[in-house]
């Protein structure tokens, strides 16, 4: 027999490529909401939601939204979550679980626990999954399947309202690690945040040399330059907040890699051929490692 539904009523704000990714797996599969309630802010937003057919209930007011919901999931750029805290906290119910999927954790930590009513259950989380579009186009139901959700749960969180949360993303395909907000800040700063700021700054690097040089510098653009440009069109909105908000995590990665970065330089330099061709063998056996890993 078919599970009964993780939640009875399931709000999702934020209805961009994550939240109607959600919507449109809680639509096709029916276990993970009896009831789908989405909330958009954004301009045009929720006429989309309402044509897509994406939710039962759809709204642009978070707090009329939150109303009577027993699951509530943030899926708004990380720079909007303490004021949509204030807006939402007076109007959750008592019981109700609220979960997140941004992309940085100390601060959605910093920013929802002091305002969370008591016996409002808090589990954050983050799915390692994600396309350089946005907006609630971009979502598809299958995004969340075979990748990584990492949660960081408090100490003393009721493991009912955290099984809650698992069951959700278990039912989306995905597996579930476990963290601390500050292990999983250093650790996405490493493998996310700073490839985008790499790709943010090679683009732009190549923009400034087209305009001095007054010449077509991008139309010879190869294939490795194309990657970075998938990376770099990425939202602003929400890279912008990223970077805001895991701040010391990512200057610190950014610190390293300058520093390994210029030793290259060096050995480019001074015809290290050995030092350089040390750093290619280990680039190489990276990519190898996540194709046995079945993620390249
Ligand atoms: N894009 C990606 O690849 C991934 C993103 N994330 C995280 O998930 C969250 C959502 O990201 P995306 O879906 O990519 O963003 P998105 O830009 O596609 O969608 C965000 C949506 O939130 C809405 N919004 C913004 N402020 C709002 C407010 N105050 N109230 C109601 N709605 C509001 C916007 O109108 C937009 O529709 C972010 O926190 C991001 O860090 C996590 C994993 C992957
Ligand atoms: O599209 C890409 O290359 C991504 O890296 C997707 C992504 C973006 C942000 C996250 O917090 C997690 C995954």
């Amino acid at each position: 027999m078919a599970e009964p539904p993780v939640f009875r009523r399931l709000c999702i704000i934020g209805l961009g490529l994550i939240g109607s990714s959600i919507a449109r797996l809680a639509r096709e599969r029916g276990d993970i909401a009896e009831t789908l309630v989405a909330c958009d802010s954004g301009p045009g937003v929720a006429e989309r939601v309402s044509e897509l057919g994406l939710a039962d209930v759809v709204e642009t007011d978070a707090g009329r939204a939150v109303r009577d919901c027993d699951g509530v999931i943030l899926c708004t750029p990380v720079g909007t979550f303490a004021g949509l805290m204030a807006a939402i906290a007076p109007h959750l119910a008592p019981g109700a679980v609220l979960t997140d999927t941004g992309s940085t954790k100390g601060s959605v930590l910093r920013d929802l626990l002091p305002l969370l009513p008591p016996g409002v259950h808090l589990v954050p989380g983050h799915p390692m999954a994600g396309t350089e579009h946005s907006g609630p186009d971009a979502g598809f139901a299958t995004l969340f399947q075979g990748r990584y959700v990492i949660l960081t749960p408090l100490e003393g969180t009721e493991p009912a309202a955290r099984a809650k949360v698992e069951a959700l993303w278990r039912r989306a395909g995905a597996m579930i690690e476990t963290m601390d907000p500050a292990t999983h800040d250093k650790v996405v700063a490493i493998v996310s945040h700073l490839p985008h700021l790499i790709a943010f700054t090679i683009c732009s690097t190549a923009d400034d040399l087209a305009q001095e040089t007054r010449e077509q510098v991008l139309k010879f653009a190869a294939s490795g330059f194309r990657d970075f440009t998938r990376i770099a069109s990425s939202d602003v909105d929400m890279w912008r907040d990223v970077f805001l908000n895991n701040r010391e995590a990512l200057l610190e990665m950014l610190a390293r890699f300058s520093e390994d970065a210029h030793a290259l330089g060096r050995a480019v330099r001074w015809g290290e051929a050995g030092f350089i061709e040390d750093r290619i063998r280990r680039g190489r056996k990276i990519r190898r490692t996540l194709i046995e890993l079945k993620q390249a």
